[in-house]
């Protein structure tokens, strides 16, 4: 641990104590604790140091919807100098307040920034962004690294990866665990394979972003653990949606089955968040449901390449697509609720 002097800070926004939130203050001193597998602000001798990193860092990032905007306005609000790309170019604006700068595209930014983060929708987008016209690839090279965020299979990893590496650049998949509140609280847990160099690198700005930050070791490692978990929870979503339907039809109080899932051994944090407003059918966006049904489709394709039979996820899969075809895809993945409703008339 290492011991500075700090000058107490206080009233700031959530965004503002993001910066702070390794910081333990013990009778007016500070100490920069290690939560990050082995590394994090404590790296930096001192907070100064730290700030100085930071302003010199000049990050590219590309995707700015509902993770990657709380992402980058994250990494602004913290003190990195971010340039910021996104297909529709009138998102862009509001960062300028916040101190970003605009790349016209994806090549722009490359150009510009030493490290480029892309929180994008999927496989097409992520391919889209780096092999089209104006796009990563064109400016990639030597000395600069490009670190990929979204949620994609494996093979669409190590597609991006081969590229930039062939141009002399570094390549990282990090996709996330959390999200709109994690990443809007610099709360996510960060799922890195790829070029362990990059990675170190990356983690002053991983420590802006998430609360642990895990290395898996080679390409795709990153994708299949995070379609791992995206799949467990698709699964979970749909036992969840059943059991409130099933209480609802029985005659029960859906509000008392939440208090009595919360005190067992199933509570967890998503029940408790996401079923007050499944109750009252607020699907209000986090997650889209159309990515946690191309997350049930690519975790479906793993368990192909393994033989693995995965009746559970394939049913999610389905309940998911259902729901996808009755127009909900760009609710929240909790609206699969509806498609049991659906089902009762
Ligand atoms: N929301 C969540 O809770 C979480 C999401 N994820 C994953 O993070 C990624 C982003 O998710 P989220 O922010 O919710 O998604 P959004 O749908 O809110 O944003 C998607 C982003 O991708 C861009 N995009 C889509 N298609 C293309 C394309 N062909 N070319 C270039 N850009 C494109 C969109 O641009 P435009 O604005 O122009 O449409 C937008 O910036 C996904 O892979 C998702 O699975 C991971 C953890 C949590
Ligand atoms: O990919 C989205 C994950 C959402 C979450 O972890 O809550």
């Amino acid at each position: 641990m290492t011991f500075f002097l700090l000058p107490i800070s206080l009233g700031r926004s959530v965004a503002h104590l993001n910066h702070y939130k390794n910081i333990i203050f013990v009778f007016g001193l500070a100490a920069c604790v290690d939560n990050k597998e082995g590394v994090s602000t404590q790296k930096c001798s001192a907070e100064r140091d730290c700030e100085k990193k930071k302003k010199k860092m000049e990050i590219g990032f590309l995707g700015l919807g509902i993770m990657g905007k709380a992402m980058a306005l994250n990494l602004l609000h913290s003190g990195f100098k971010v340039t910021v790309w996104n297909r529709t170019l009138s998102k862009c604006d509001e960062f300028v307040e916040h101190g970003a700068s605009i790349g016209e595209t994806p090549a722009a930014v490359v150009k510009k920034c030493k490290y480029t983060i892309a929180m994008l929708s999927d496989p097409a987008a992520a391919l889209s962004v780096v092999f089209d016209k104006d796009g990563v690839l064109e400016q990639i090279s030597k000395g600069k690294g490009y670190i990929d965020m979204s949620t994609v299979d494996a093979d669409t990893s190590a597609k991006i990866s081969e590229a930039i590496v062939s141009k002399g650049g570094q390549f990282l998949e990090a996709p996330v665990s959390g999200s709109k509140k994690p990443a809007e609280d610099g709360q996510l847990i960060i799922l890195a394979a790829g070029d362990e160099a990059l990675y170190k690198e990356s983690l002053p700005m991983f420590d802006v972003l998430g609360k642990k930050s895990f290395f898996l070791g080679k390409v795709g490692n990153g994708a299949r653990m995070k379609l791992v978990v995206n799949m467990i929870m698709g699964s979970m979503m749909n036992a969840f949606s059943e059991g409130l339907t099933l209480a609802s039809k029985s005659g029960l109080d859906p509000h008392t089955l939440l208090d009595v899932l919360d005190l067992g051994a199933i509570a967890n944090p998503m029940f408790k968040m996401k079923g007050p407003s499944m109750i009252k059918n607020n699907y209000s966006p986090a997650f889209p449901l159309k990515h946690q049904q191309k997350d049930m489709r690519l975790a479906l394709a793993l368990g192909d390449e393994h033989a693995l039979s995965m009746p559970i996820a394939a049913a999610s899969n389905e309940a998911f697509k259902k729901a996808r075809s009755m127009g909900l895809g760009d609710l929240d993945f909790s609206a699969v609720y509806e498609t049991l409703k659906d089902l009762e008339h």
